[in-house]
C-alpha cells in the first residue's frame, strides 16, 4: 500500500488554515481570531472528490519562507520535506484572507517559485464582502498562474471546488523551483496584483478602525478592559449560583443513598468520603468554569484579545517582556501547559524562557475551584456599592498573580534571563462576532477537559488519599485517631514542620503531596480528609465550605489562598517546561523560585494578619 497524497496547509497567521482544516477533516484543532494559535503541525484525513484520500496538514501561520520562531521553523521545515519524520507535501493549499490581501499575497509569491502544485484558498471572502471589497478571482488566478479557489472556511463555502483542484493538482508534475527573488521585489508584485484584481467601494476595514479608535483610545481603551474584566469575574460568582447549588444538592443526594444502601465498610468509606466527598467537591466547580470559559472565547473569536495585548504592551514592555507574551500567559489562564506551549511563537529565546518561568503564575482554572471554596468559606457574600465582593477578591487573586509575574519577569530579565526587550509586532486580526458553533464546541471540549481530569486524575490521586488516610487502622483502644496514625497522616506530620511556621495545619500538609498531580486535588483532597474525620451522620451533610469555615483561623485560610497563587504545583507543568527547554535545568529552577515565593508570600500573610486580627 503506498502511503495516501500529502497536502499541506499554509499561509500567513491568522488567514483561517485551521479552520479550513477543520471543515476539511472534521477535526476540531484550536482556531482564534488572533496570529500564531496554531504552533505545532496537525495531520488529518480529508476525501476527495474521486473518493480517495489524501493526508491534509495544518501548520502554524508565518510570514515568510524564513523563520524568525520556534513554530515557523515547523512550517519551514515541513514545506522543504525537511521535518525528519516526514517527506515534502505533493500539494500545497495556501490560504489567503480576502480582506488583506496585498500582505498575503507576498507569502503566496514566495511559495509559488518552490515550483510545488498548488492551489490558493482565498478565505474570508464574506468579510471582503461585508466591506464592501470585489475580487476578481478570474484574474487574480491568471495573473498568479495558480488556480484561486473563493472559500468561506466557517461557514464551510468553497468546499467541494477546493477538493476539486486539489485533486487536479495532485495529478499535475511539479516543476523546479525558480530562484529565488528578493522580498522587496515580491512585496511590489504583491501590491501591483492586489491593486489590479480588487475594487473597493466601501471602506476597508472601516467597522474595525472606527471600533478600535475607541478600544485602542489612551483613555478610554483600559477603562474598556478594565470593565471587561469586572463584569468576568463578577459573572463567575453571580451567574454559576443557581447551577452549583443543584450539582451541590444532587451530590450530597448521592452521599445519602450511598451511605443507606450500602453495608458499613471500607467500600462505603471509599464511595462516600473518597469518591463522592472529594471529587463530587471539585465537579461544583463546573459552572463557574465554564462561565469564564464562555468570556475567554468570546474575547478571543471577536479579535478584542490582540486589542487587550495591545493595551497592556506598555506594561509588559516595561518589565522586559515582548508584546507577543501576551497571548502565552493569556492562554495559562486555561492551563499553563498549552501556554507554555504557545510560547513558541516568540522569537527571541530570553523572551521566551522569561514568558515560560512566569507563565504558571497566571491564575490556571485548576486554581478557580480552590479559590471559590476559600472565598465561599471566608469572604462574605457582601455588596459593595455595584460590587460582589467575593468577586472582586476573586479578581484581585488573579491580579495578584499577574503582579507576581510581572514582578518575576522584572527580576529574570535582569539575571538569568537577561537580555534587550523587543517591540511590540501583531498583527491586529478583524472585529467579528463570535461564531455559536465553535463558542459552543469550545466550551464544550471545556467541560469535557474538566470532566476528564475529575473522573481521571482528580478520581485516582483521591482514592489513593482516601487509602493512605484510612490505613494502618490504629490497634484497639489506641487513643490517637484513625487519621493520625494513618500513612497520610504520618507524611501530614512530618511536613507539618515545614509547613508550620506559615501557619498552616496538619489537614494541609496532609494535602501537599497529591496536591502535585493536580491543583484541584487540594479541595478533593481537603474534602476527603473532613468526611474521614467525621463520623455522625448530620455533620456529613455539612459541606466542606462549612467545615472549613469552622475548623479555620482567617490567618490560615487567607495564607492558603496566597500559597496557591504562587506555589509550583502540577507535575505536568514542570514535564513540559522540561521538553520545552530540553533539559531538567529549567523546570528544577521553576519549582525551586515558586516554593521560596510561596512559602514566603504566604508567610508574609499569615504573620501580619495574625499581628492585625490578633
Ligand atoms: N468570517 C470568516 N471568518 C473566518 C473564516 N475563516 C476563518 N475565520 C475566522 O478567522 C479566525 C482565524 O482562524 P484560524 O483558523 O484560527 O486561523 P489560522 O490561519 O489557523 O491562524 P494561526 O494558527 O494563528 O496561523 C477565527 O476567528 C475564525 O473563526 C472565514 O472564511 N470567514
Ligand atoms: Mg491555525
Amino acid at each position: 500500500m503506498t502511503a495516501a497524497p500529502m497536502v499541506a496547509l499554509v499561509g500567513n497567521p491568522n488567514a483561517g488554515k485551521t479552520s479550513l482544516f477543520n471543515a476539511l477533516t472534521g477535526a476540531r484543532q484550536k482556531v482564534g481570531n488572533y496570529p500564531g494559535v496554531t504552533v505545532e503541525r496537525k495531520v488529518g484525513a480529508m476525501q476527495l472528490p474521486d473518493g480517495s484520500h489524501v493526508e491534509i496538514v495544518d501548520l502554524p501561520g508565518t510570514y515568510s519562507l524564513s523563520p524568525h520562531s520556534p513554530d515557523e521553523q515547523v512550517t519551514r521545515d515541513v514545506l522543504m520535506g525537511e521535518h525528519g519524520i516526514e517527506r515534502a507535501p505533493d500539494a500545497i493549499i495556501c490560504v489567503v484572507d480576502a480582506t488583506n490581501l496585498r500582505n498575503h499575497l507576498r507569502f503566496v509569491l514566495e511559495l509559488a517559485r518552490l515550483g510545488r502544485p498548488m492551489v490558493v484558498a482565498l478565505n474570508m471572502i464574506d468579510l471582503a464582502d461585508r466591506d464592501g471589497t470585489k475580487i476578481d478571482t478570474a484574474q487574480l488566478s491568471q495573473r498568479l498562474g495558480l488556480p484561486v479557489v473563493p472559500t468561506v472556511a466557517v461557514r464551510r463555502r468553497g468546499l467541494a471546488d477546493l477538493g476539486q483542484e486539489a485533486l487536479a493538482m495532485l495529478t499535475r508534475e511539479a516543476v523546479p523551483p525558480g530562484p529565488g527573488a528578493d522580498i522587496r521585489a515580491l512585496q511590489h508584485e504583491a501590491l501591483r496584483i492586489a491593486q489590479a484584481v480588487t475594487t473597493l467601494s466601501g471602506g476597508a476595514g472601516a467597522a474595525t478602525r472606527r471600533i478600535d479608535n475607541i478600544a485602542l483610545h489612551p483613555v478610554f481603551g483600559p477603562m474598556i478592559l478594565a470593565a471587561l474584566l469586572f463584569i468576568m469575574f463578577q459573572a463567575v460568582f453571580a451567574w454559576a449560583e443557581a447551577p452549583m447549588a443543584w450539582i451541590e444538592a444532587g451530590i450530597a443526594a448521592l452521599q445519602e443513598i450511598a451511605a443507606g444502601a450500602l453495608p458499613e465498610g471500607w467500600f462505603r468509606s471509599m464511595i462516600v468520603d473518597g469518591v463522592l466527598a472529594g471529587v463530587g467537591g471539585v465537579v461544583v466547580f463546573l459552572p463557574q468554569i465554564l462561565i469564564l470559559f464562555a468570556f475567554i472565547l468570546v474575547l478571543e473569536q471577536s479579535g478584542y484579545m490582540t486589542r487587550a495585548a495591545f493595551l497592556m504592551d506598555r506594561l509588559m514592555a516595561y518589565v522586559g517582556l515582548n508584546g507577543r507574551a501576551f497571548i502565552p500567559l493569556l492562554s495559562s489562564f486555561a492551563c499553563a501547559i498549552p501556554g507554555i506551549m504557545a510560547t513558541r511563537s516568540i522569537d527571541d529565546p530570553k523572551d521566551r524562557l522569561t514568558t515560560i518561568l512566569i507563565a504558571p503564575l497566571m491564575t490556571c482554572s485548576a486554581r478557580l475551584p480552590v479559590y471559590a471554596v476559600m472565598i465561599a468559606a471566608f469572604i462574605p457574600d457582601r455588596q459593595i456599592g455595584f460590587a460582589n465582593l467575593q468577586g472582586l477578591v476573586l479578581l484581585g487573586l488573579y491580579v495578584f498573580g499577574i503582579v507576581g509575574a510581572m514582578v518575576a519577569a522584572l527580576v529574570l530579565r535582569r539575571t538569568v534571563a537577561r537580555g534587550a526587550g523587543s517591540g511590540f509586532m501583531m498583527e491586529m486580526p478583524k472585529y467579528q462576532w463570535p461564531i455559536l458553533r465553535d463558542l459552543i464546541i469550545g466550551l464544550w471540549q471545556r467541560g469535557i477537559v474538566f470532566m476528564k481530569r475529575a473522573g481521571g486524575i482528580i478520581l485516582a490521586s483521591t482514592v489513593l488519599l482516601w487509602a493512605f488516610a484510612s490505613y494502618p487502622v490504629p490497634p484497639e483502644g489506641s487513643d490517637e485517631s484513625p487519621i493520625e496514625y494513618s500513612i497520610a497522616g504520618r507524611i501530614g506530620s512530618a511536613l507539618e514542620v515545614v509547613f508550620s511556621p506559615i501557619g498552616f495545619n496538619h489537614e494541609i500538609s496532609m494535602t501537599m503531596l497529591p496536591t502535585l498531580a493536580a491543583r484541584e486535588v487540594s479541595v478533593a483532597a481537603l474534602g476527603t480528609i473532613y468526611s474521614l474525620q467525621t463520623d455522625d451522620e448530620d455533620a456529613l451533610q455539612e459541606s466542606l465550605v462549612d467545615r472549613l469555615r469552622s475548623a479555620w483561623p482567617l490567618p490560615t485560610a487567607l495564607a492558603f489562598l496566597v500559597w496557591v497563587v504562587f506555589a509550583p504545583q502540577c507535575i505536568s507543568t514542570l514535564a513540559v517546561v522540561k521538553r520545552e527547554t530540553n533539559g531538567w535545568k529549567w523546570p528544577i529552577f521553576m519549582f525551586t523560585y515558586l516554593f521560596a515565593l510561596a512559602y514566603v508570600m504566604a508567610g508574609l500573610t499569615y504573620w501580619i494578619s495574625r499581628a492585625l486580627i490578633g
